[in-house]
Parts: C-alpha cells; sequence; structure tokens
C-alpha cells in the first residue's frame, strides 16, 4: 500500500516536472541556441571558450524558456481554442497561472545572473530585452491587432544572436547586426509557410496572421521577397563584411538556391498546402544548416585544410 502511494507521488511529480518542461515550449530552443553558437563562432573567429559557450547557452535557454512561459499565461485563452495548442498545460488546467508566472520569473532571475556574472552585463541585458520585446511587443501587443505581428515581432527571436556576439566581444559590431538580420527576416517565410497550412485555426480565434487578413497569393508574394532578402543578406557576410570565407560562402550559396527555389514553388501555387509545410520544414533545417557552416568555416581546422588544398593545386 505505501509503496503504491510512493511511486504514484513519484509519477505525479514526473507529470508535474513534463507539464512545467512544455510551458517552455522546448522544441523552439534548440534552434535559438544554434543561432546564439552560430554569432558566437564568428564574433571568436573560430576560438570559442567552452565555458563561455556554456554559459552562454544556459543562459539563453533560460531567458527563451522564461519568454516562452510568459507568453503561454497570456496566450491561454486563444491556446485553449485553437486544436494545435489546446493541450499545453495553462488551457488543458495542468498548471495554474500563477505558478507558471513564478516558475518565468525564476528563470529570468537565474538568466540574468548567470550571464551577467559569467559573461558580461550587456549579454545579460539584451537577453532580458528579448524577453520584454517578446511579451510586451509581440504577444501583448501586436499578435492579435496587427498583420505585421510577426514581421515585427521576429525581433525578439533574432536577439540571440546578439546575446551570443555581445558575450564574446561585450559589444555589438555591424556584423552582430547582420547576423541579427538574417533571423529577423527570415522569420516571416518561416512562419508564415507554416500559417498558410494552419490559418482556419488563427481565423477562428481572430489573430490577423497575414493569410487570414491578406489571402495565399498576397502571403506567398511576401514570403518570396522576404527569402531572397534573406539569402542576399546572409552572402553580405562574405561580401562587403569579409567575417566568413569560401566555405560559408558556397554553403550559403547552395541552401540560399534550395530556399529560393521553394518559395518560388510555393509562389506558382499558393493554395498548395504540401508546399507550404515543404517550406516551412526546410526554413528549420536552413538556418541550422547556415549556422553551422558558420561555425566550420571559422575553425582554424578548415582554414589550414583549405591552404592545404591551394598548395597542392600549385604545385601540380
Ligand atoms: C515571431 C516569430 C516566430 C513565430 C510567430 C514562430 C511560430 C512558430 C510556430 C507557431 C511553430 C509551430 C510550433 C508548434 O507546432 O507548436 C514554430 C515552429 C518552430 N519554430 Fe518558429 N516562430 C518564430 C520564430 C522562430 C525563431 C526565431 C526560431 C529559431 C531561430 C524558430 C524556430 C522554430 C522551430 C525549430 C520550430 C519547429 C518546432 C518543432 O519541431 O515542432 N521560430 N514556429
Ligand atoms: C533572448 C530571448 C529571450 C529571446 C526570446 C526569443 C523567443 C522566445 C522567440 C520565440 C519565437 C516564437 C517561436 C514565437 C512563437 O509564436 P507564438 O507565441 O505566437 O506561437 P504559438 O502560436 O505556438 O503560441
Amino acid at each position: 500500500m505505501i509503496e503504491t502511494n510512493v511511486s504514484k507521488q513519484h509519477e505525479s511529480f514526473l507529470q508535474v516536472l513534463q507539464s512545467y518542461y512544455q510551458l517552455t515550449k522546448p522544441r523552439i530552443i534548440p534552434l535559438l541556441l544554434i543561432t546564439t553558437a552560430g554569432s558566437m563562432w564568428i564574433a571568436a573567429k573560430g576560438q570559442v571558450d567552452p565555458m563561455l559557450l556554456l554559459v552562454t547557452l544556459s543562459g539563453g535557454t533560460l531567458a527563451a524558456a522564461s519568454a516562452q512561459t510568459i507568453n503561454c499565461i497570456y496566450d491561454r485563452d486563444i491556446d485553449y481554442e485553437m486544436e494545435r495548442t489546446r493541450h499545453r498545460p495553462i488551457p488543458s488546467g495542468r498548471i495554474q497561472s500563477r505558478d507558471a508566472l513564478i516558475f518565468a520569473i525564476a528563470l529570468a532571475v537565474i538568466s540574468f545572473s548567470l550571464l551577467s556574472v559569467f559573461a558580461n552585463l550587456l549579454a545579460a541585458l539584451l537577453a532580458m530585452a528579448g524577453i520584454i520585446f517578446y511579451v510586451l511587443i509581440y504577444t501583448h501587443w501586436l499578435k492579435r491587432h496587427s498583420t505585421l505581428n510577426i514581421v515585427i515581432g521576429g525581433a525578439a527571436g533574432a536577439i540571440p544572436t546578439l546575446v551570443g556576439w555581445a558575450a564574446v566581444t561585450g559589444n555589438l559590431s555591424w556584423t552582430a547586426w547582420l547576423l541579427f538580420a538574417i533571423v529577423f527576416l527570415w522569420t516571416p517565410p518561416h512562419f508564415w509557410a507554416l500559417a498558410l497550412m494552419i490559418r482556419e485555426d488563427y481565423a477562428k480565434v481572430g489573430v490577423p496572421m497575414l493569410p487570414v487578413v491578406a489571402g495565399n497569393p498576397a502571403t506567398v508574394q511576401q514570403i518570396w521577397w522576404y527569402t531572397l532578402i534573406t539569402v542576399a543578406a546572409t552572402l553580405m557576410l562574405v561580401y562587403p563584411l569579409q567575417q566568413t570565407g569560401f566555405v560559408y560562402g558556397a554553403i550559403a550559396l547552395y541552401l540560399g538556391g534550395v530556399f529560393i527555389y521553394k518559395a518560388w514553388q510555393l509562389l506558382r501555387d499558393p493554395s498548395d498546402r504540401n508546399l507550404a509545410r515543404g517550406l516551412f520544414l526546410y526554413s528549420i533545417s536552413y538556418m541550422m544548416l547556415l549556422c553551422l557552416a558558420m561555425v566550420v568555416d571559422s575553425l582554424p581546422l578548415t582554414h589550414h585544410a583549405i591552404s592545404f588544398v591551394v598548395s597542392q593545386l600549385h604545385l601540380v
């Protein structure tokens, strides 16, 4: 009897832990961290201090988790209405808003402390600015009121690049802002492709996502232009900024070509949900691989390998 009670308590404790974990929308956080890491690698010219990397990614995780938790509290009414979000911990009644708020504040305080003590104050303040921007500007002000919600709101998701750069250098350079711009410009194709697939859900709760208000053809046109500008921005790291080299340039060109091709296919057939799904899924791989290319390109080993190949070619 006692044993059954203990195992039941254990089970329910695990369920509570799992609910708090779900509040943080954990599936999105790895990509935010990958953009932070890509930025750190370029800032450190391939030689990132492993401890600084660990601290920055941990602080970034906690800040993003805090922001997402507050978003879950604020959006609990519409989350309850939408099929995709109905089972989140607050709308399904597994966690009270008050407890979620205490959790979010604790995450933000730990994030700020970690970043300000072990990275620097600028990185810590930027992470807090990310939370404030996502909660106040995107969630509160824009999400339910403007078709520009995710265009302007996308700035929150781009802030981790600045956090990464600031953690390494203590300041923000042109390159840092270009990395910010890449994620900022990438967000509309990323999100609108998804919104094309689930527009009925957003229409039902009155969230003015672009496909709901302007229709599919106007949305795919916007996606097309943002995709072109995003790819152009990624190449600016090679020229004129000269912060990345040939390896990154070649990969960015290839990945960008595929991104543009998928956006073009959708432009020709705005009502094809499979194409929209393909673009949405590709947008995630694209950002992941692009950041990986930044890391690979900045590694000293890559430079040695290229010098070796070039010297061999000269010998031939
Ligand atoms: C305002 C900006 C953004 C909006 C509105 C947005 C919205 C969304 C939504 C609604 C989903 C589907 C999630 C689900 O099914 O529960 C999603 C998925 C995803 N988003 Fe975004 N997103 C934004 C920016 C970003 C940024 C900046 C990143 C990272 C750099 C990101 C990374 C991801 C990833 C990795 C997924 C896939 C998660 C999975 O595996 O289910 N998003 N996004
Ligand atoms: C540095 C720092 C803390 C930055 C914060 C970055 C951050 C939390 C970005 C999240 C972007 C995102 C996935 C929005 C989801 O929109 P939504 O809330 O409308 O999605 P939903 O429809 O799934 O609820």
